[in-house]
């Protein structure tokens, strides 16, 4: 058979899947009203124009059905539809257990995990629970560290001088973060070695690019185009060179003086090594953990940054009381984890610019592993993915006042007392988790690495405002627009910022 017939027999049995799969679902979901096309060509259409306006798909279904459910016709899940709660039923999905919604799985269909990754970390997640319990425990004692490295960085990142110097702002933060979050996770020399941190840098993307394209085809060629077209094994062996020797030395130790020897690092090494069930204390297994911290950490965290510093360099008149909020504590306590968190007004502003900015347009993705009943009686199908509308959440009029306004001090004022209670502001801060505000997804999944990460921002940017004055070029007043992609929303990778070092440092 000619190779032109292959082709066509091919992309006809494609298009006869396509079309079953969907008409199965579209059946199966009919209770459930549609924003965007309904019929098999007209949804299709919809989900290539939603991979730019997703997030203005969501706005429309968040109006039009309040409290309530609806779909949409979707580019990258199996189904070809995403599932969206509104309002009060985020609860039920918040309070599902693991064997109705997952989000693992969820992950593992999206970043194609059977096709492109080579270690299994989806089925143990020990690694989690040491981000959430090692990480956050420990991340005090290593704050000293974090702050160096904070320093040295800066140093070899941002050669400033008296001029105004100007920097690609998501670029530079990729490599601050890469740098400092390392230097907590596996230490010196390595979190300073250029190529290590180039491959956990390009690991996330070497995931979720290649991943949404696998998801254009059906699932019998996914393995085989997923095999010949991921990065991964490439990537995680690149970081095997760098990262093995350090593993394998910690192993020789623990083998020669115990398991408690001295010296041993207080680090992710060591936290996953001592929870590591038997059958994963296999240097490839840590190394594929400590990359995948890395993917869940180093994006996430630098988009965050990179929006705080676009809108700090555009709200020039917040630059002052931030900057004597940051000496007054500092100049007390030092730079402590403790003195991050008294730094109410910095922890507002960097709240209140990713409640407009933030990394996309709904949070706690989950599968559905058995047909769940919403509490309005609604059955969503096993093998959907559900979410939680959020971008609509934090534009929301009825609970944000003037919520298109950038307040950067809205979450540092009391709602009704003069000077605010310890009560009101632990409910204030950006780690806490709040159906209004949902940068980190909610429930049993919410990100356990928020509290490091917060700490590292404001550490950071803390960094910035005692050290630097910065700018947008033309002394521009409105941050640079970002880019959004299938309802994730990520920061201009080409805007710039103008920094020049600061004649008056007073710390
Ligand atoms: C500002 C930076 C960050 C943002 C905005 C962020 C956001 C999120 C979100 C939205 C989720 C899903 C929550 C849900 O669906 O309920 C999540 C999960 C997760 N995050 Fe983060 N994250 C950040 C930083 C980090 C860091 C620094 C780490 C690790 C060092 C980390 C590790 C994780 C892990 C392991 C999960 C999966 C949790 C699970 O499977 O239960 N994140 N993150």
């Amino acid at each position: 058979m000619a190779l032109g017939s292959i082709l066509l027999y091919g992309l006809g049995a494609f298009i006869v899947y396509r079309w079953y799969v969907f008409q199965s679902f579209k059946a199966k979901l009919r209770d459930i009203p549609t924003i965007g096309g309904d019929g098999f060509l007209s949804a299709y259409i919809s989900a290539w124009k939603s991979i730019f306006n997703h997030h203005l798909v969501i706005q429309e279904g968040y109006t039009k059905y309040p409290n309530a459910v609806f779909k949409t016709p979707y580019m990258f899940t199996r189904t070809g539809w995403r599932v969206i709660v509104t309002g009060k039923l985020a609860e039920d999905i918040r309070k599902a257990s693991p064997q109705e919604l997952s989000f693992r799985l969820l992950i593992r269909e999206v970043i194609q995990a059977d096709h492109m990754l080579d270690v299994n970390t989806m089925g143990t997640t020990y690694h989690i629970d040491t981000v959430r319990v090692a990480l956050t425990r420990n991340y005090g004692a290593r704050f000293a560290d974090l702050v160096d490295e904070i320093n040295a960085a800066a140093d070899d990142l941002l050669q400033i001088g008296d001029d105004w110097t100007s920097f690609p702002v998501h670029e530079t933060m990729i490599h601050w973060v890469a740098r400092v979050s390392n230097r907590v996770l596996v230490g010196l020399p390595l979190c300073r070695n250029p190529e290590y941190l180039r491959l956990n840098e390009k690991a996330a993307l070497n995931i979720f690019l290649p991943a949404s394209f696998l998801h254009l085809f059906t699932e019998f060629l996914q393995p085989l185009i997923g095999k010949l077209i991921t990065q991964i094994p490439k990537t995680s062996r690149g970081i095997q060179k760098h990262l093995g020797p350090v593993i394998e030395q910690r192993l020789l130790n623990e083998k020669k003086y115990g398991s408690q020897w001295e010296g041993k690092p207080n680090d992710a090494i060591t936290w996953l090594l001592d929870s590591a069930p038997s059958e994963h204390r296999s240097i490839q297994d840590i190394v594929h953990r400590i990359m995948m911290l890395n993917v869940a950490s180093i994006h996430t965290t630098s988009m965050v940054s990179s929006n705080i510093i676009f809108y700090l360099a555009a709200h020039q008149e917040y630059i002052e009381p931030l900057r004597a909020e940051i000496e007054e504590v500092i100049a007390t306590e030092g730079w402590t984890k403790e003195s991050m968190s008294k730094m109410h007004k910095l922890d507002s502003f960097a709240k209140e610019v990713n409640r407009l900015a933030g990394i996309g347009a709904s949070s706690l993705g989950r599968m559905v592993l058995k047909d769940f009943r919403l509490s309005n009686g609604v059955v969503v199908p096993a093998g959907c993915s559900i979410s939680v509308a959020s971008y609509p959440v934090h534009l929301n009029p009825d609970i944000y006042n003037n919520p298109e306004t950038f307040d950067g001090f809205r979450f540092a004022k009391s709602k009704d007392a003069e000077v605010m209670e310890d009560a009101e502001r632990l409910t204030n801060q950006m780690v806490t988790l709040d159906y209004n505000y949902l940068l980190f997804g909610h429930g049993r999944n919410a990100c356990p690495g928020r509290f490091f990460a917060v700490s590292e921002i404001k550490a950071i940017l803390a960094h910035i405002l005692v050290n630097y004055d910065l700018k947008l070029p033309n002394d521009a007043t409105t941050p640079p627009p970002g880019n959004w992609f299938a309802g994730a929303y990520s920061p201009d990778s080409k805007a710039t910022v103008l920094f020049k070092k600061r004649v008056d440092i007073r710390l």
